[in-house]
């Protein structure tokens, strides 16, 4: 927990006193409320003060001790959302602070919103008070060992049977077999099955279906029902807290109202019925998770600079060659360099998430009163930026692992294993590439419209502007002309329409569209990297320029925005010189702002992550400790380990006794 405690020292004081702003106010402007503030540190302290949710020894456990602490974690953490009453942010706080990846992030996260956006009324009515009690737990089968990325070379099948009312859910190939599901493997009793409907002989492509998998008496697999774990996964502790299944059917029966019916039905006659909406609203529940894991993506990175920052902070190496004391290599401007643009991204992603969860919202309602006109845009924004956000924050852990130097390595750094739970982010809910391709065809697509007149609305917007910003030249004469986000806007602008336009172009020379878009790939996420970036960059600085109360808060968010953009434009250079949006001159100009922009956070870093307001529970982090006393931490942490159980190793007596006593032997030959 935070220091304060009697007897406590905080060794990370002095970087506290020079910080240049309100924390308090900078921990509203992170969480977005105050009320956001007090919830989020209510649960946090809930968590961290209950033994049950312990985790300190969680790299250290066999996989199926993790997964039986998953499970009495998740069966505890109820115990306390239904004794305690919580709402339902508060619940989900809850489950965020526990911080163990298990079946109940499925079950809310993926099974009960597929039910609720792809279900009728009356199947609402049925499944989601059970989903709700937890007298059943699901989760969403979609997967499958052949096919994961190709959603419509799915192979399992629901083949309707008149006479009895049912489907018949088959897995006719062993790569039809469902394989990743979480929450699949040990723990579901449901699942939402993904499966091609058959009926009348027609094959009309995937469905979702409401499967029973378990007994709900004995938990057994129901007949016909083959299940398991698909086995250990990259990293200790991390992702093996999950029990991502494997799923066969022979021959299953389910009645015919377990079909979600909302978008489309089969009769009793079987007769298929089509509703009119965009089919692509199959894909309602990816977007909605998509969405979801743009907002983690903030809190995953900055769980790790916070840990990068304050280590950074204490830790001392070298000195001046007068003599003195060492250096603490915060100072180091390579170090500042490399973890201050990580720094500015978490907030970065932070503000860009929060617009992304308003945009999610204001399309769903949309949806409900039957208009589809915004569902592009929101099938761009939260592929490309789930494909942006969580590619940077995996490289960035990374990266802030490398920032703590070989401690960084040790388990107890927290940042291994928050890096192996992290880094599946870029495959799962669709591969970041294939995402960004989606992002890149539609662009395409908006391109070839302009010609036509026809305005582009929402995040593309700015390419209606294609006349000028074809054409326009960078006006940034001095260092500090980078500082005007008008300037910032218009270079992000033009890079971005100016990739699109290059790239259409060379599409079109192609011998035909689909050549053109294989051949031209590559290209083609640069482009979608470029337009979603553009969208992170205008987004942060909507943030600043809105009333942000607290002294010196919005001067710091200016400078993290700042430092965002023209990082950007630093390590993307070829983009802007090449589209001839600014001059190498200009370029070395933004290079210049930017160090002039670290020295200015430097005293503010340690506040700054301080502003994330996490408690070291959370964190789980030896070296990312609020009172920055991390020696006899480190030291504590070693011999926790079970390999010191004891001074003589297991293992002395069979392999290393009598290789040294045949050294021995030889030696006195
Ligand atoms: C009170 C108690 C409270 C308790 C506590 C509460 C707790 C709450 C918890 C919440 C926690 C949430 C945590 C969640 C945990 C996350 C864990 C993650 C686990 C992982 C799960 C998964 O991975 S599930 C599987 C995901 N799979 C994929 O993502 C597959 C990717 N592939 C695709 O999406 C598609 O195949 C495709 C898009 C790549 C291609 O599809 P398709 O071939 O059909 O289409 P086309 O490319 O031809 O495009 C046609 C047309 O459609 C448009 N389009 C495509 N997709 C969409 C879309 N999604 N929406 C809208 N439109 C779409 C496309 O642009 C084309 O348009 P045209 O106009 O025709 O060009
Ligand atoms: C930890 C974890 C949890 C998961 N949980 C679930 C779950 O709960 N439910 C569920 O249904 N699924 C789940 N999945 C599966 C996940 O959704 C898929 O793994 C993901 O969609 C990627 O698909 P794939 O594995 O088929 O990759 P592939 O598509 O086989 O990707 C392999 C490579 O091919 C490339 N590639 C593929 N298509 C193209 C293309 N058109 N153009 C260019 N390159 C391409 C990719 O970029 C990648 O480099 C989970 C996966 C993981 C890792």
């Amino acid at each position: 927990m935070e220091a304060g405690g009697a007897g406590e020292v905080d060794h990370l004081a002095g970087e506290r006193a020079t910080a240049q702003f309100d924390v308090d106010h900078m921990k509203v402007a992170w969480a977005g409320s105050r009320h956001a503030v007090d919830v989020a540190d209510r649960m946090a302290r809930l968590v961290a003060s209950d033994p049950v949710f312990r985790k300190d020894n969680r790299t250290m456990l066999p996989r199926k001790e993790l997964f039986k602490d998953t499970l009495r974690k998740a069966a505890h953490a109820w115990k306390r959302i239904v004794e305690l009453r919580l709402t339902e942010e508060e619940a989900n706080l809850l489950r965020l602070y526990v911080d163990q990846p298990g079946y109940v992030d499925l079950h809310w996260g993926m099974f009960v919103p597929a039910i609720k956006g792809q279900g009728t009324e009356e199947q609402q009515k049925k499944w989601l008070p059970l989903a709700y009690k937890f007298q059943i737990i699901g989760c969403y089968a979609q997967t499958e060992l052949g096919h994961g990325s190709n959603v419509q070379g799915l192979e399992t099948t629901a083949t309707f049977d008149p006479k009895t009312d049912e489907f018949v859910m088959h897995s006719p190939t062993l790569t039809s077999s469902k394989w990743w599901p979480g929450g699949l493997g040990k723990a579901s009793t449901h699942a939402v099955v993904y499966a091609r409907l058959i009926t009348e002989g027609k094959d009309y492509g995937i469905h979702g279906f409401i499967v029973q998998l378990r007994s709900l008496e004995d938990h057994s697999p129901l007949p016909g029902v083959t299940l398991g774990d698909i086995g250990g996964k990259f990293g200790s502790g991390a992702y093996n807290s999950m029990d991502n299944g494997v799923l066969r059917f022979d021959h299953v029966r389910i009645p015919r109202d377990q079909m979600l019916m909302r978008l489309s039905q089969v009769t009793k006659e079987g007769k298929y019925v089509h509703s009119n909406v965009p089919k692509q609203l199959l894909y309602g529940t990816m977007v909605f998770v998509r969405q979801t894991i743009v907002a983690d993506a903030s809190k995953a990175l900055s769980r790790a600079t916070c840990i990068a920052v304050r280590y950074s902070a204490m830790r001392k190496q070298f000195g001046p060659q007068t003599g003195g004391p060492e250096t603490q290599v915060l100072n180091y401007k390579t170090q500042q360099s490399r973890l201050f643009p990580l720094l500015a991204s978490a907030y970065a992603f932070r503000f860009v998430g929060e617009w992304l969860k308003w945009l999610y919202t204001d399309v769903t309602h949309k949806l409900e009163a039957k208009d589809f006109s915004t569902l592009q845009e929101a099938h761009a924004c939260t592929a490309g930026l789930k494909a942006v956000t969580t590619s940077a924050t995996a490289d960035g852990i990374e990266e802030c692992r490398k920032l703590c130097g070989g401690h960084g390595y040790l388990n107890s750094s927290g940042l291994p294993e928050l890096f192996a739970t992290y880094v599946p982010a870029c495959t799962y809910e669709g591969d970041n590439v294939v995402l960004l391709l989606q992002v890149a065809r539609i662009l395409m697509k908006t391109v070839s419209q302009l010609a036509s007149g026809k305005q582009p609305v929402g995040t593309m917007a700015y390419m209606g502007n294609v006349q000028y910003l074809m054409q326009c030249k960078c006006g940034v004469n001095t260092a500090e002309d980078w500082l005007s986000p008008a300037a910032i806007r218009e270079v992000f602008e033009a890079r971005a329409l100016r990739m699109a336009v290059n790239c259409a172009q060379n599409i079109n020379r192609a011998p035909s569209q689909e050549e053109g878009l294989y051949e031209l790939s590559p290209d083609l996420l640069e482009v979608a990297v470029a337009h979603i970036q553009l969208i992170i960059v205008t987004k942060f600085i909507e943030k600043v320029e809105q009333d942000i109360p607290g002294e010196g808060v919005k001067e710091q968010l200016r400078n993290l925005c700042n430092v965002y953009a023209l990082y950007l434009v630093h390590k993307h250079l070829g983009d802007f010189l090449s589209t001839g949006c600014m001059t190498a001159r200009q370029g070395a100009l933004a290079n210049q702002q930017l160090g002039k922009l670290y020295a200015q956070l430097r005293p503010n870093a340690v506040a700054l992550v301080d502003a994330f307001n996490y408690t070291d529970h959370y964190l789980g982090s030896v070296l990312g400790r609020y009172d920055g006393n991390v020696y006899p931490a480190l030291y504590d942490e070693a011999w926790k380990d079970p390999l010191n159980d004891s001074p003589v190793p297991d293992g002395y007596r069979e392999h290393l006794r009598p290789l040294l006593k045949q050294q021995l032997k030889l030696s006195r030959l």
